[in-house]
């Protein structure tokens, strides 16, 4: 790795713009993978760690200049070039050809990003047979291999020979529910950008030895997805800018080897400098936050939101030991309850109280009081005041405190029986336990929210 690194500070370096502060350096660890850290010196607050151009992003906005370059048929006033490619045997000059104006200003930065990669990452040297090198292969030489991002819940819905299926029914409603969601987008991006591929495998297949099949690129698309997932940067695309919000990030080579911290607003921050034209792209910046940092070899850290388990668990495939955004979705359980009550399901979802109740160990949440108030009462009237604030929780607490209690400890069993059976699974499956353990970090941390509302729900009574 120490070499794929100095080759890509070498790449980086070709632009003058680029900078990274002489106190930091690349760290691999076998929990985290690479990660920024101190390597001498201290950082202080706001002191400037890393700079990268937009020349050496890969974003919408570049991706299209890039293309442009094989495909002179491509005129986006701003970000494409107009030269014609250099080298008459590149075969991106056909590849690239098929690319429509249209079509790639209708794709999202996610299916433009995942076809540019697979076919400068992927495709490119076999097209070329090792002879085309991409300008980001330096880039590339340093993102996660398949299996550091095999943890992702997804990838074991999505792939048809996943050896981890058989956890998928013992995920959490949260993580079963995100996984869900996720496999819908990553299902929808393929089938708009399969026919390229498609095109691109019959048109080169007479040509080249070793295309990668269908099957196989499908494989490919699925690292490159959640690469892309795991490491995309917010930044705004002035092409994409008010139309299609999720369109609006970046990956940045060298910031993207910053780990995830759940402590909000003390470490780093990116800070984005400010260009002449609106049209114009901006460097990325990272600043030090307020914690700075002094101890060599101390980590140099990004918060990449207040995300649970469960959230870090589905978008990045890792999770944290005590992580304070954790909560539970007992939204299934509480909606059972309101099975058969007509009145009640028509009285929540009038007054947008159907659904989305979460606990975390600081609270038992409001939605939650006021469905529980209304399942067990059924007193519609005084549930409306208790909405609108003329009651406090101090008069249903009573009500609901044992119905409360007995849902937390069915959810505790539950929950028990699950790390009964995910530990019987780990002594079955002891060279590859990391999926599993990241499941009883949740559950674990789960029990320990449900322990403390049970205890301090009991506690009530006992005054
Ligand atoms: C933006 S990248 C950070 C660099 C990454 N470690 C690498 O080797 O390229 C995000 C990925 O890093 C890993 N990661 C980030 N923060 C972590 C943490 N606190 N603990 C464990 N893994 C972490 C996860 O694999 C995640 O998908």
């Amino acid at each position: 790795m120490e070499q794929k690194i100095t080759s890509l500070l070498n790449w980086l370096h070709t632009s003058p713009e680029f900078y990274l502060n002489e106190n930091v350096t690349i760290n691999e660890t076998e929990a985290s993978g690479r990660g920024v850290v101190l390597c001498k010196n201290k950082l202080v607050k706001n002191d400037l760690i890393i700079s990268v151009p937009t020349t050496h992003q890969i974003n919408f906005h570049t991706v299209l200049y890039h293309i442009s370059k094989f495909n002179p048929d491509l005129s986006i006033p701003s970000v494409t070039v107009n030269e014609g490619s250099i080298d008459i045997d590149d075969p991106r000059n056909e590849a690239y050809s098929i690319l429509e104006q249209d079509f790639l200003l209708e794709l999202t930065s996610f299916q433009l990003l995942c076809l540019y990669i697979i076919a400068e990452w992927i495709l490119l040297p076999v097209w070329s047979n090792d002879a085309t090198v991409s300008y980001w292969k330096p880039f590339f030489d340093v993102l996660p291999a398949k299996e550091e991002l095999r943890s992702i819940p997804t990838k074991w819905n999505l792939m048809d020979a996943s050896p981890y299926k058989p956890l998928i029914p013992f995920l959490s409603d949260a993580s079963f529910s995100h996984t869900e969601r996720i496999s819908k987008l990553v299902k929808n991006d393929w089938e708009i950008i399969a026919p390229i591929l498609l095109t691109w495998n019959n048109m080169f297949s007479h040509k080249v030895k070793d295309v990668p099949s269908m099957e196989e690129l499908y494989l490919e698309y699925l690292h490159v997805y959640f690469v892309i997932n795991s490491r995309c940067l917010y930044y705004e695309i002035p092409i994409k800018k008010n139309k299609d919000i999720a369109s609006n990030f970046t990956l940045v080579p060298y910031v993207d080897f910053l780990n995830h911290v759940p402590e909000v607003g003390e470490h780093c921050y990116p800070s984005l400098t400010t260009t002449k034209h609106e049209t114009e792209l901006k460097a990325f910046t990272i600043r030090c936050g307020e914690k700075g940092y002094n101890q060599v070899g101390e980590e140099i850290f990004l918060n990449y939101g207040a995300h649970s388990n469960d959230f870090l668990s589905n978008e990045y495939g890792f999770v944290l030991e005590n992580n304070e955004w954790n909560f539970i979705d007992v939204s299934e359980e509480i909606l059972e309850m309101t099975e058969g009550n007509l009145e009640t399901i028509s009285f929540l979802k009038e007054n947008e109280y159907w659904g989305d109740y979460t606990i975390n160990f600081d609270d038992i949440s409001y939605r939650i009081w006021v469905t529980m108030s209304l399942i067990v009462t059924k007193d519609i009237r005084r549930v409306e005041k208790f909405i609108q604030g003329f009651i406090s929780e101090d008069f249903f607490r009573p009500k609901i405190r044992e119905p409360l209690i007995h849902l937390l400890s069915s959810l505790k069993k539950k929950y028990e029986e699950r790390i009964i059976n995910l530990t019987q699974m780990r002594l079955h499956d002891i060279n590859d336990t990391w999926c599993i353990d990241n499941l009883l970090i949740i559950y674990n941390d789960y029990l320990y929210i449900l322990d403390h509302h049970i205890s301090a729900l009991g506690e009530i009574n006992e005054k």
